[in-house]
């Protein structure tokens, strides 16, 4: 693998931009990525969960990557997702990551067939990182979703034998105990990106020091602002950045959770991201109004 430079800071998971048709609107990815560096984001996290990946085509995931790379220009880390129930479409993905030259790559656990041991886990995602030996390979954990709930550390530790590239995890799950050894592992050996937004205090407390969210897409100065915060000890201001980020949250999920609510809000601020592909439902007009009225409300729109 590489020598590189560990995350640090705000990694974005992007929203994929969609005509109302449900087809890809790549045009708009120059301007998200303008916005992206004129938010101070250290990174971006390319067709996660919140890019919809389950409903895109490999085709298309490899389209959006390359339109990311393009528009990057350098000036931030561009990490592939490449995770698929499907191995070979994985190690597919995974291999185009690195020749389109994506910064890093990362990788969800199949969720239908789910792999009974952590030995299962390391051999499904082993030609997958070694499709991409250069780059630094993300073990993307979020259980809510997979319902794979296998010990991370465990999979640290013996997956690192296997797969020289495992770089660390996503970690996109509210067990901060397991989070707290993960980063303590092999004395921090292994880099522990927080997942969930609304509780990034607590993975920075910690010790974690790098976050991949959604919210970070729209709400970049919230988490900027803990992150500094955190940095100088001064934990009232970050308690109180949080819980403006807990607000934002509790409006998203009012509108249907983070991928549904965040990509109208991406709309709101003028990054047309569209609609979401069903069975994530179509945004409705007055929705628009309402969702306005209640960022207002939290005073996301300044006071
Ligand atoms: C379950 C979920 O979608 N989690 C989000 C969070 O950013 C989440 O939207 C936020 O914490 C609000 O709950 C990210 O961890 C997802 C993510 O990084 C991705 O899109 O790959």
């Amino acid at each position: 693998m590489k020598n590189y430079q560990k995350l640090k800071g705000l990694v974005a998971a992007t929203f994929t931009p969609m005509y109302p048709n449900g087809d890809i609107h790549y045009a708009v990815i120059g301007q998200y990525a303008q916005h992206i560096v004129d938010s101070g984001i250290s990174g971006v996290f390319v067709c996660g969960t919140t890019g919809e990946f389950t409903s895109l085509t490999t085709e298309e995931r490899k389209q959006i990557l390359e339109h990311w790379v393009k528009a990057a220009r350098g000036r931030f880390k561009v990490i592939a997702h490449v995770g698929s129930d499907n191995q070979r479409e994985s190690v597919k993905l995974s291999r185009h990551a690195a020749e389109t030259g994506a910064w890093g790559v990362g990788s969800i656990a199949p969720g239908f067939f789910k792999p009974a041991s952590v030995r299962d886990l390391i051999g499904f995602f082993k030609p997958v990182a070694a499709a991409a030996p250069e780059l630094p390979f993300y073990y993307y954990n979020m259980p809510s979703m997979t319902g794979v709930s296998l010990s991370v550390a465990q999979f640290l530790q013996e997956g690192k034998q296997e797969i020289p590239n495992l770089a660390g995890v996503k970690y996109t799950h509210n067990n901060l105990m397991e989070m707290g050894d993960c980063i303590h592992l092999d004395d921090g050996a292994f880099e522990v990106l927080h997942g969930y937004d609304e509780m990034l205090v607590c993975g920075l407390a910690l010790g974690a020091v790098a976050g991949v969210g959604s919210t970070y897409n729209y709400s970049p100065s919230v988490y900027l602002n803990i992150m500094k915060a955190m940095e100088e000890g001064d934990l009232a201001s970050a308690r109180a950045f949080q819980m403006q980020s807990i607000e934002i949250v509790k409006v998203i999920i009012k509108y249907g959770g983070g991928v549904r609510g965040g990509k109208a809000i991406m709309n709101l601020i003028g990054i047309e991201c569209g609609g979401c592909r069903l069975p994530i439902a179509p945004f409705e007009k007055e929705e628009y109004d309402s969702l306005r009225k209640d960022l207002k409300e939290i005073g996301f729109w300044g006071k």
